[in-house]
């Protein structure tokens, strides 16, 4: 075989001194060959098929087809033709949050949220009463899910029972800040899941660094806080706050966020009170292919332990707004390359998750398109209101219509199918009998959601 020469990735991966290393005995030959079997792959033959090869830099374009190629064979045999994606509104409650994460511009310091700062700022909070007007106007157009993820607000308590115990509190350390002292109080999170369960409409919050916020200053454990989120609402939770499951990683770039240990406790807890999940991994900043691999392995540890992992969805970093790239720390995100080998990699590693998502607010239509050939199944939802990526910088958009699913996914021969959040309600679309809308929501009738335009 003639020579090609390597792509370069994007990443600085010499830059941060960290231990683990995308270094291997293993061969890229023998890594492919298990892939092809089926075998369940070692995290050596990961980083194998994630560089195609550590014996040299950058990507090979030849070996990288071979992987994408096992992958798309893969999604094939697991899951057949079908495309997925779910009628759902993204309703955030608060942007105010202290943690101070390097990646993310969603948030917003929340001295600026008080009610005697006087200067003008771009953050909001929603009452729970503000929420739910949203979530009624949203159901009544054929949702099925909502998905809200929110900052820290210092004024968040679980509950009132958790609001006393706060207030009665003189530690410093607590980040908490009475409601009375902003100028609008976000309730506590029971009252949101509250607000937001209208109808039945299937809610997923409360990521496990929310969880955290949500036990400062008690004693209970996470199955305590989500048994009482379920209680109040809550249907299935969103494993965002993964970022890179690896401590050198969350070191540099979220030194203020739970460690892994501490986030797999809250996503086995969450499990344990009988809430399904999902799992996600940030990529494409510091990290090199070793912590994704060791990420990927922490995953798929959790899946065999709880079995409620529903879909695994790559993120892609969004750079440009960010202290990351600001600060200098990194010159750009992953590249299409990287980001081809990390949806392949997810679909062969994750032999126990069966939904591989391509999201396009990180892709944009056509690379979104792309990744349903190398592995994914799922193309996310129409969300209708996005804040985290368009903060970051990211330009793809709020929204998808059905009408623009059906026209991309028929474009590559596949079937589109709108699905509930946990994929047991499937429906497919006929493609040749528009209009296109919703059907499986609670309030769905069939009528398009949005302009067709998006
Ligand atoms: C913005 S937070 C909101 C929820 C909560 N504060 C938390 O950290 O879990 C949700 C997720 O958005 C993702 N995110 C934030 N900034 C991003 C960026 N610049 N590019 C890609 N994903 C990002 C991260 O994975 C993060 O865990
Ligand atoms: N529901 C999904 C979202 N929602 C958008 C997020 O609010 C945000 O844009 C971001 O993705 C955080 O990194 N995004 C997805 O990528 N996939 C979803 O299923
Ligand atoms: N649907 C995914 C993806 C997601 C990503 C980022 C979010 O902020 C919200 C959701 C999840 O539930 O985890
Ligand atoms: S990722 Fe979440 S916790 Fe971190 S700064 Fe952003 S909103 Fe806050």
């Amino acid at each position: 075989m003639t020579s090609v020469s390597p792509i370069r990735a994007n990443v600085p991966r010499n830059r941060f001194g960290f231990t683990h290393r995308p270094e291997t005995d293993q061969s890229f030959e023998n890594a492919v060959a298990k892939a092809r079997a089926g075998d369940r792959l070692t995290v050596a033959d990961g980083v194998e098929l994630l560089t195609t090869g550590t014996e040299q830099d950058g990507i090979d374009p030849r070996r990288k087809e071979v992987v994408l190629e096992i992958a798309d064979r893969r999604r094939e045999e697991i899951v057949g033709n079908e495309v997925t994606f779910v009628a759902n509104l993204n309703n955030n409650v608060t942007t105010a949050c202290n943690t101070g994460c390097l990646f993310c511009n969603f948030k917003d310091r929340s001295k600026q949220f008080l009610r005697d700062n006087d200067a003008a700022h771009d953050g909001f909070t929603k009452t729970p009463a503000e929420s739910r007007a949203i979530v009624a106007d949203a159901l009544d157009t054929g949702i099925y899910e909502v998905t809200s993820v929110s900052g820290l607000h210092p004024a968040f308590a679980l509950d009132e029972e958790h609001r006393e115990i706060l207030e009665g509190n003189d530690r410093g350390d607590l980040n908490y800040k009475s409601p009375e002292r902003y100028e609008k109080n976000p309730g506590t999170y029971t009252a949101q899941m509250a607000a937001m369960s209208v109808g039945d409409v299937h809610l997923h919050s409360m990521t496990p660094e929310e969880a955290y916020h949500a036990r400062r200053g008690t004693e209970w454990n996470y199955e305590e806080v989500y048994g009482r989120l379920k209680a109040a609402g809550l249907d299935s939770v969103p494993g965002t706050a993964a970022e890179i499951l690896v401590d050198e990683v969350r070191d540099v770039i979220c030194p203020g966020k739970m460690r892994t240990d501490e986030w797999m406790d809250a996503m086995e807890a969450a499990a344990d009170v009988g809430l399904s999940t999902t799992a996600t991994i940030m990529y494409g900043h510091v990290e090199n292919e070793m912590h994704r691999i060791m990420h990927l392995e922490r995953v798929r540890n959790l899946q065999d332990r709880t079995g409620v992992i529903t879909e695994f969805v790559p993120l892609s970093f969004i750079h440009p707004n960010t202290p990351l790239y600001e600060e200098g720390m990194i010159d750009a995100g992953a590249t299409t390359e990287e980001d081809e080998l990390m949806i392949a990699v997810a679909r062969l590693f994750l032999d126990n998750i069966d939904h591989i998502q391509s999201s396009w607010v990180k892709y944009g239509d056509e690379l979104g398109l792309k990744m349903l050939s190398c592995g994914a199944d799922d193309f996310m939802g129409t969300i209708l209101s996005e804040e985290i990526t368009k903060r970051a910088g990211g330009g793809y958009g709020e929204a998808r219509s059905f009408q623009k699913y059906v026209e991309m996914i028929t474009s590559i021969g596949r079937v589109p199918v709108e699905r509930s959040t946990d994929y047991t309600e499937r429906r497919r679309i006929n493609p040749t009998a528009p209009p296109f809308g919703p059907q499986l929501g609670p309030r769905a009738d069939g009528t398009p959601l949005v302009e067709h335009s998006q």
